[in-house]
């Protein structure tokens, strides 16, 4: 049975992390997990780029824009949604996701989905190096893990 899988080795490759302001005490959290995990599987501080935007709405655009740059092997992005008191929360849960997802298909750059989208802010907390560990690491873990199986094919 020929398997193909993806080393969880960075040595050599280039990423962005795409992470919003909005809900930074939670975000500044993901980067730090992301970045923790990259530099600790090989990756060079020197080829880990992070680039800010407002908040999650403003994630796809400007992660096709860092993927048709070609600079990168992957782009990690993080950020946290969290339920408010209006319906605003699934508009932009569900653009955001729908569209890194696109992103990732129109341009074929592997894209780490590390946007918390959560009912509560403790539950926001769990998922940024607590109890729930921290979805950052998960999102470069599986953008790294992406690279190395798809140079494969
Ligand atoms: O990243 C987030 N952006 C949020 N809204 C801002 C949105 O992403 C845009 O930045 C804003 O609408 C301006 O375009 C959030 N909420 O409103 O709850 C949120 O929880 N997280």
């Amino acid at each position: 049975l020929e398997t193909i899988e993806g080393r969880l080795d960075a040595t050599g490759l280039r990423f962005a992390i795409l992470a919003s302001r909005f809900n930074d005490f939670i975000v500044d959290r993901l980067v730090g997990g992301a970045v923790d995990y990259l530099l600790r599987h090989g990756a060079e501080k020197s080829d880990i780029t992070l680039m800010r935007v407002p908040g999650a709405y403003e994630m796809p655009l400007a992660a096709k824009r860092l993927a048709e740059t070609k600079k990168y092997h992957g782009v990690v992005c993080l950020g946290a949604v969290i339920r408010g008191s209006t319906p605003h929360f699934d508009y932009v849960s569900a653009e955001v996701s729908k569209g890194l997802a696109q992103v990732m298909l129109e341009t074929g750059v592997p894209i780490g989905f590390g946007v918390l989208t959560t009912d509560t802010l403790e539950q926001a907390i769990e998922r940024a190096g607590s109890k729930a560990g921290n979805k950052g690491v998960d999102a470069a873990a599986a953008t790294l893990e992406l690279i190395r199986v798809l140079e494969q094919v």
